[in-house]
Formats: C-alpha cells, structure tokens, sequence
C-alpha cells in the first residue's frame, strides 16, 4: 500500500506501507501508481516527496512474489512514469534503498537521504540483476566503472559514499522528509529536463573493451559459476554502447534468463534460510520466541592459540570487555601482538578506534571470576578441557556461562564438570574466529533455553549467523565433511589424483578442493584426531587388512603422510608441494604421484579411470547422505540449519543453495539411487549406505524442502 497526503500546502506526501522493509509487492506498487497520478493531476499539488514508513526508504521487489504468479503493475513502466511527471519528484531516502527502492529513487528527479541511510542494488545476491532500469540509469549518473562495482558486487553504500558518487543529491542528519519537502518546495516548476537520468548519456571511458573485458575476467573468476555477476556485467555493456530503450530491452532479456535459473531459487533460498536459522528450536520444545537472553558485557577466553585470539577480537570489535587467559608466557606475549594487530587493522579499515583497551591479559585462570561469560579454547584434548570446565565452576560467580569451542568433543561430559551443566553450550566457531560468519551453537540435553539464547544472541551481536544445533561428534559441519573427506581418500587409491578431484569440487564452486584445504588446516590435525579414535597405526600390514579399521574401510593414506613429516603448508609438503614452508601457493607434487603407485600396488589396487561425475557423486552424496541422518537423529532442526552451516563455514558455493537444497534440485531420488549404486559396489563405506530418511522421503513422493520437516516428524513420531 502507500499513503496519499498533501503537506504544506502544496506538497503530496506519498508514504509506501508494507512492513517491515516497505518491499514493493503488488499491492505497494498499485498503491504507487494511483497515488502518483492523484498528485499530478491535482492542481495544487507543484512537488512529489516519496518516502517509506517507519524508517525504511524501500527493501526493493518483493522476493517473496518471485516464486508465484506476479500479479500488479510491472515495475518499469511505473518508475518510467514517475521519472517523466512534469511535476519534480523527490525520493525521501531513510534506512534502507534496495534494489526496486533504488531503481525507484533512480526514477525520481532529486534524492535526499539521511546519513545513515545505506543505498544498493544487491540483485546480483539473489541470483538477478536490477531490472527496473538499476543497470541503465546508475551508469548513465554515476559512470560505468562505478556502477560496474555496485552492481557486480551488490554492496550496499552509506549515504556519504552515495554523496560522493552522485547517486543522492543531498544528505541530512535531521528528518529526511521535512527536509525532502522543503526542497520540494524549493523546486517546484523548475524545468525537470536535465533531472531525467534515462535521457543522459552513458559515460563512455576511452578504454571500453579493455575495460569490460578486464571486469569479466575479474568477475568469472570470483563468481565461480555464478551466473547473475556475468548477466549484471553484460547490462551495463549494453548501457555503455547502446540506446537507453535498446538497453532497457537488454535488460530485460538478460534478467528473463536469470529470473527462472535454479540459481536464482538458490540464492533466493538463502536469503531467507540466512534469517529462518535465528528461529531456533530444540527437541524439548524451547524456542527462541520463548526464551529470554541473558546481557552478556564482560566475557574471558581461555587459551589463546589460533582460535582464543580470533575469538578475544570479535568480543572487543562487539563492544565486550574481555579477559584473555593463557597459560605459556610466550603465548601471551605472541597472542597480545597478534591480536592489537588484528584489531588495529580491523578498525584501520572501519575507519574507528581499536578497542585495544577492552582486553586485560592474564596467565591466572582466577581472572575470570566475575565474567558473564567464559568462551573456553585451549587444546582439543578432553582431559585439560575437563580439567579447566572444573577449574571454571569452582572460580566462576554463579550463573556463569560456560562455553567451550571444541570442535568435536563431547559438550555434554565438559557440562558433567560442572555443578550447572544447564550453563554450558559450545560455542564452534571457525578459523579465523573474527572473521568467519558461522557460528555453531551446541546444546546438550541437559543445556537451558536461557543458555543456548544468550549464545545465538551474542553470535548475532558478533555479527555471526548463529545456528543452534544438538551435540554429537562432529555437530553438524564437521560430522558431515567425514564421509566427505572418506570418499576423497578412496578415490586416490582407486585411481586419482589430489589434482583430479580437487578440480572437481571447484568447478562445481568450492573456493578449495578437499586436498588443497586439507594442506592448508595442517594434515596433523585429522591425524591426531584419527590416533584419539584408535584408528591410526603406525607400520601396519600392506594388503586388505591395512585398509579395513573397526570393521569398514580405512585409507591409510593421510596417516602415512604424516609419518612423512608432510603436515600440509606449514611443512611445505602435503598433498602438495609448496615452494617453502608457509607458502599458499600449491605445485603438483611428483613424488606423492609415485607414493600412491607405490601405495596401490602394495595393496594390490589396480587404478581405473575416475571422472569429475563419479568424484561429485562420492563426495557430496555421501557428504548430503550424513546430512538427512544428522535431521533423522534430530541434531539439526531443519535442512536450512545444515545448508547455511555449509555455505557459511565451509565454502559451499551458495548459487547452489547448501548440501539439502542442492539434493532436492538434484532430485531425491537420483540422489538415492547413486548412493544405493556406490554402495552396493563398496559395502564396507556405510556412509554410502542410504540412510532411512532419504528412503522416506523419496517414498513420500520427494517433497519440496520446506515440507520435510513433517516427514522428519512423522518419522520421529513412530520410533
Ligand atoms: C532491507 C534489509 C537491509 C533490512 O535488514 P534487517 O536486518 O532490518 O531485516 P531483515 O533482513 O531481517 O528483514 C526483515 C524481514 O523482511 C524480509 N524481507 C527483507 N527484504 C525483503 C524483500 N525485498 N522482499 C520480501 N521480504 C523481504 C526478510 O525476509 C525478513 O523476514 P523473515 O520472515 O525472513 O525474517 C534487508 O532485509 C535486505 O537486505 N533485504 C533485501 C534487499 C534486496 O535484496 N533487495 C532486492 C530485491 S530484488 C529487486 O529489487 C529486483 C528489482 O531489480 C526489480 C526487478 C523487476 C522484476 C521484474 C520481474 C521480471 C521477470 C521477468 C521474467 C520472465 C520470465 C518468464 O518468461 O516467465
Ligand atoms: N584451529 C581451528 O581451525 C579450530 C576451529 C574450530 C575450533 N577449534 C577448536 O578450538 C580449540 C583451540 O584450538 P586452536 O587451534 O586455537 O589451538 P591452539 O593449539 O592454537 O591453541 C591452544 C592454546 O591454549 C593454551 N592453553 C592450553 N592449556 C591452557 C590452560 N589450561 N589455560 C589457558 N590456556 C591454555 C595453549 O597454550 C595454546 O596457546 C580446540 O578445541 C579446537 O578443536 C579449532
């Protein structure tokens, strides 16, 4: 809807209604168009103010129409039709202009925003371009390399950025309408010819084909298969060598294209699973509409390794005082360096002061005493971790938090250390712990809603997507990249290559392959996790026992380069080889190659030929196949949780929606039939075995995603 009214006398005052961002759906855009003609056809109406209600300029189309049948009149003739009144009309920017609410402005003859208003065409996020003329006005305004950059990347701009591009003629601390109304005033009957942004012509830089191609090739490696970046690239191309009607029909053609791709759906599913996962709920009914946060000011980190550090900086960057505790002297002292550099440099770059001064280091665990909350992160080794969660109950005020940020051990036994397991949640974050967006949030059974509520809540505040997920080895993302990471040692004995596979997975839009990451997080790491679980063993027997541990298959392989002192890139030796110790940059290795003939033939393997289909299937089938047991045991709420645990921490290419919606693009039932198939063909991988869920919903009748949960709970209703 919008609301009609004339102020001062000779002002019409179109206010858009459509809580909460004022998204332009049919009934706003209707709204729209009879509220404009009312004030040009109102003779003592001279200007137009257009503005949003409560605080919000325009959130842009409404996505949620995307998916149905659009109804209501289209965008561009209507922002056409406002742009050629021969009334002034001035946008009245507060809050937030999107996408449609840009192209809206951009149709408008002035803009006015308030300082904290920030402006951008984000379509490209969700798998689109702007379409209602975003990528043939904001080049023709602003230029073409400008509008290249907003428009490929969606970044949203702050008013003064705006200011200084041109996009907004005039920025104000004060109210936006009262001051869009009274330059309203200030130019009515003024000629509106040189306001008509569709009417200038496009900037053209001399070097335009260097240009553009310079773009693309910038804009196809980042996009990793993305479409919509390439599409938006092509549009404003066409604004740059055509006329504006020819390139409106470009526009138009180019979004058609994107408008129906799986891509866009899978992006526009994010968007909303993105905000669904804040919902949480647990398997006894406590939810996050029910259970009050706790305020969490003062909070400790306990061991300052890799991840204390980047923890102790997102703390301070939120506004937290923080006690940073660590045992080794010359840890801390490398630890206070590092992490004054990190915040110097994040708040370098957010143009702000360091918060240096939010943190008091110390060697004395007793510091912590009076904290609100503790985020323990010292070795992942379950007998110190029980020993400081012991520590942390006797010396902590009662009612403190206690977290701990292992990434597989059991948050249940460290809540057992303690006289209040109802305080203890872990809290997993990812490397690096300050910038990383994903935060898993563990519950134990015995975890309160008050617990796991002030954990999301302060993930949020760190500007975290916070997912809440039930506790067992691995919680989700971890549990999920085993089966994952199996089939990829597998697939080296049977007869690839590091390269081969690693290629694989980014095409299909991982930023690394399994390998390449693998070299880069340290090869030790698995390894000592595999000697923990009394799977690893040194100088084992060659042949088929080598290869069966606990009953099933077992490759050795990670294990023996280990016993190489090939750690990854830390040792400049992995499934790589890299030019020194440290070194990023991963060269193909000539002697891991003989190593895994040598390996096969002393397992009597005879290496077949192995393609990017069949390394797709293994991996990821057996990775999504983990995924559908992690909702059947309840440990996930909703396939949502899991893909935006995918997307956000480990690289899953969110063009492709995330693990579960990616399965139900694929089609259940293929999924289930590739994983019965490579099952029968390895019996002893059960990760390959399909699990009973899949087999229900494919029984179902494959249900769209949102429907699962019914599935999940009628299942869950008959155990
Ligand atoms: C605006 C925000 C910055 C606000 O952030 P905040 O943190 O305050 O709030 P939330 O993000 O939590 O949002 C609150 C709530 O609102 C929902 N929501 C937000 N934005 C929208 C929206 N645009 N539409 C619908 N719903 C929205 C959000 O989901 C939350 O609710 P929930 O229940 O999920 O918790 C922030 O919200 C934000 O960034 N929003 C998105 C901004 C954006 O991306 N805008 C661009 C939208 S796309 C667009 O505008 C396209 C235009 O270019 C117009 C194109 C013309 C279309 C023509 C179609 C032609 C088709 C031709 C094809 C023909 C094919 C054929 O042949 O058939
Ligand atoms: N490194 C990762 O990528 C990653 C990611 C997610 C979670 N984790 C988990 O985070 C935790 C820490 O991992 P990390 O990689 O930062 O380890 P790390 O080895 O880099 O650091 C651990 C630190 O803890 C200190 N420490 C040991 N005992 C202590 C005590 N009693 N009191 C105070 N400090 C003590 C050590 O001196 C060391 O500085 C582990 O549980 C790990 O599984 C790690």
């Amino acid at each position: 809807m919008a609301k009609y009214s004339r102020v001062s006398g000779s002002v019409g005052l179109i206010t858009l209604q459509n809580p909460p961002v004022n998204a332009l759906s049919a009934a706003v855009r209707q709204g729209i168009v009879d509220t404009v003609e009312r004030a040009l056809s109102d003779p003592k109406v001279k200007s137009v103010v257009i503005c949003g209600q409560n605080g919000i300029f325009c959130g842009g189309a409404d996505i949620k129409e995307f998916g149905s049948n659009m109804s209501g009149p289209p965008l561009v003739p209507m922002i056409h039709a406002i742009e050629a009144a021969n009334k002034p009309v001035v946008a009245a920017i507060e809050g937030s202009a999107l996408g449609g609410g840009l192209e809206l402005a951009l149709g408008c003859h002035y803009r006015i925003a308030h300082s904290k208003a920030r402006l951008g065409l984000p379509e490209v996020t969700l798998g689109l371009l702007p379409a209602a003329g975003g990528t043939q006005r904001l080049p023709r305004l602003i230029g073409v390399p400008a509008a290249l950059d907003l428009i490929t990347t969606g970044r949203h701009v702050t008013a003064a950025e705006a200011l200084q591009l041109g996009v907004v003629d005039q920025v104000t601390d004060h109210s936006t309408v009262d001051a869009a109304v009274k330059f309203a005033q200030s130019v009515a009957g003024k000629p509106l010819d040189a306001r008509r942004i569709s009417t200038y012509p496009c900037p053209r830089p001399s070097d335009l084909d260097a240009l553009f191609e310079g773009v693309m090739e910038k804009v196809r490696q980042s996009a990793r298969g993305a479409i919509a970046p390439v599409a938006c690239v092509q549009a404003v191309r066409a604004a740059a060598t055509q006329p504006y009607t020819q390139g409106m029909e470009r526009e138009k053609e180019l979004m058609a294209t994107l408008f129906t791709s799986g891509q866009a759906r899978a992006l526009q599913y994010c968007f909303f699973a993105q905000r669904a996962v804040s919902r949480w709920s647990m398997p006894n009914g406590a939810r996050w509409d029910t259970s009050k946060p706790r305020p969490v000011h003062k909070a400790a980190v306990i061991g300052l390794g890799t991840m204390g550090r980047g923890i102790t900086v997102a703390l301070a960057q939120t506004g937290l005082s923080v006690i940073a505790v660590e045992t080794q002297e010359k840890q801390l002292m490398e630890a206070k360096q590092a992490v004054s550099g990190m915040l110097e440099r994040g708040a370098k770059r957010r143009g702000v002061a360091p918060a240096l001064d939010r943190i008091s280091y110390s060697r004395d665990i007793q510091a912590v005493a009076d904290v609100d909350l503790v985020i323990e992160a010292v070795f992942e080794d379950m007998g110190l971790k029980k020993k400081v969660f012991q520590q942390l109950a006797s010396i902590c005020r009662p009612g403190t938090f206690l977290c701990t940020n292992t990434s597989a051990l059991d948050v249940d036994h460290l809540a057992s250390q303690t006289h209040n397991p109802e305080l203890v949640v872990g809290m997993h974050f990812f490397a690096p712990a300050h910038v990383m967006k994903l935060l898993e949030v563990v519950y134990g059974p015995r975890s309160s809603p008050q617990a796991v509520a002030t954990a999301m809540q302060l993930g949020k505040k760190m500007g975290k997507i916070s997912v809440a997920v039930g506790n067992c080895p691995g919680f989700v993302g971890n549990r999920m990249l085993k089966p994952y990471m199996e089939q990829a040692f597998f697939l080296l004995e049977e007869g690839a290559t590091p390269e081969l596979v690693d290629r694989a997975l980014e095409e299909f839009g991982f930023p690394m392959g399994v390998f390449r990451m693998s070299d880069l997080s340290g090869l030790d790491v698995g390894w000592r996790v595999r000697k923990g679980d009394g799977l690893s063993e040194p100088g084992a027997p060659s042949g088929q026992p080598a290869r069966i541990r606990q009953g099933r298959r077992y490759s050795p392989l990670g294990d023996l380069l280990c016993e190489q002192g090939r750690f990854g890139q830390k040792t400049g030796r992995g499934w790589y080889q890299y030019n020194k110790p440290g070194s990023r940059v991963a060269r193909s290795d000539p002697w891991l190659h003989s190593f895994l003939e040598g390996y096969r033939a002393r397992h009597g393997l005879v290496a077949r030929r192995i393609d990017n289909q069949e390394v797709l299937e293994r991996c990821l089938y057996a990775l999504i196949n983990e995924g559908f047991r992690i909702l059947e045991d309840g440990i996930a709420a909703g396939p949502e949780d899991i893909d935006m645990i995918y997307v956000f921490g480990y690289g899953w290419p969110r063009h492709r929606g995330g693990p579960m919606f990616y399965a139900g693009m694929v089609g259940l039932g293929k999924v289930l039939e590739r994983l019965e198939h490579y099952h029968q063909a390895h019996p002893d991988v059960p990760y390959l075995k399909p699990c009973s869920l899949l087999w229900r919903l494919v029984a179902s009748g494959s249900p769209p995603l949102h429907k699962w949960r019914e599935v999940i709970k009628k299942l869950h209703s008959q155990l």
